[in-house]
């Protein structure tokens, strides 16, 4: 089957999701979300793009930043990081207090906050301005040189980061925080507010279907490092839902609050769905359901 026709069936086949689910209301800007949307991009490692439904919309990355900001850690150079962040599922929510006080202060892994906020205080010590390079990878990889950081959502999570907050200080309690609790907050903050639509992250996401090469075809990651950033995605990218999306879907995937969830199938595409609501675990209750069609209809799995 085409690729068009494929992603217009998995639209078709989604349809009655749409509007299940709750939309993120603890970032008051995102409660304003319509949960009807639906979107879904896929972007090929020889070219080719392709989309459905509201795919050009542009919507809150939110956790999807983490995959990025991870990335530009790592292409630093810079395995200190893991000293400080492990790289284990949490089996915990997203932004769950409990298990850093068992672990002295080390988060789980990259993609839950408190690890993400590692990664951001880490980025911020290496590059400076940590959201503004992360910007620039990512108009330049979207080939979008227009993204913007939506400031009204920033200025709203922003307001409302008691838990995140928390979460920071309690790493620096522990000698887990290079740079003042309130810089690192106000740069994830900002990291999470980009707008991008479907089509935007699906382009931006080659670089770990190319194995870590970028658009201009200049090597970025090494094949390896590109390999674990997507392990870690399976084994954590849906946080205390990575089984059940491993079981189902099969590939790696990232969740973010916006209701967006970007998918690499390695050495072939990079995948984009979005839809504002979310189940409890925080992951796109469309999407979810679009990624395990999309699966099974190609075949295509890491499995
Ligand atoms: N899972 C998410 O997308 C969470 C991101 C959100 N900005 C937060 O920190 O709570």
């Amino acid at each position: 089957m085409e690729m068009s026709s494929l992603l217009e069936r998995i639209t078709d086949q989604i349809a009655p999701l749409r509007g299940s689910g709750e939309v993120a209301d603890y970032i008051p800007a995102l409660a304003r979300a319509d949960p009807d949307r639906f979107g879904i991009a896929v972007a090929e490692v020889d070219g080719g793009v392709h989309g459905a439904g509201d795919w050009e919309a542009p919507f809150s990355m939110q956790s999807i930043s983490k995959v990025f900001t991870l990335a530009m850690v790592l292409a630093e150079g810079d395995d200190t990081l893991w000293r400080r962040v492990g790289r284990e599922p949490s089996g915990n929510p997203f932004n769950s207090l409990v298990q850093l006080e068992h672990e002295r202060g080390i988060p789980r892994n990259p993609f839950i906050n408190a690890g993400a906020l590692a990664v951001t205080d880490q980025l911020i010590s290496l590059t400076g301005d940590a959201v503004g390079n992360l910007l620039e990878f990512l108009r330049t990889e979207s080939a979008n040189p227009a993204l913007p950081i939506d400031d009204e959502v920033a200025i709203s999570e922003r307001a409302h980061a008691d838990r995140n907050l928390a979460l920071a200080h309690f790493m620096a309690s522990y000698g887990n925080m290079r740079n003042p609790v309130d810089d690192v907050i106000d740069q994830y903050v900002r990291q999470c507010s980009i707008a991008m639509s479907c089509h935007d992250l699906a382009e931006a996401g080659l670089l770990l279907a190319r194995h870590g090469v970028r658009r201009d075809g200049s090597g970025y990651l090494s094949r390896s490092q590109a390999k674990r950033i997507n392990a870690i995605m399976l084994t954590c990218g849906t946080y205390d839902a990575a089984g059940e999306f491993a079981y189902h879907v099969g590939i790696p995937g990232k969740s973010g609050v916006g209701g967006g969830i970007l998918a690499i199938v390695p050495g072939r595409c990079a995948v984009a769905v979005w839809s504002p609501g979310l189940d409890r675990r925080g992951n796109s209750v469309a999407g979810v359901a679009a990624l395990d069609h999309f699966t099974t209809l190609t075949g295509w799995s890491v499995f």
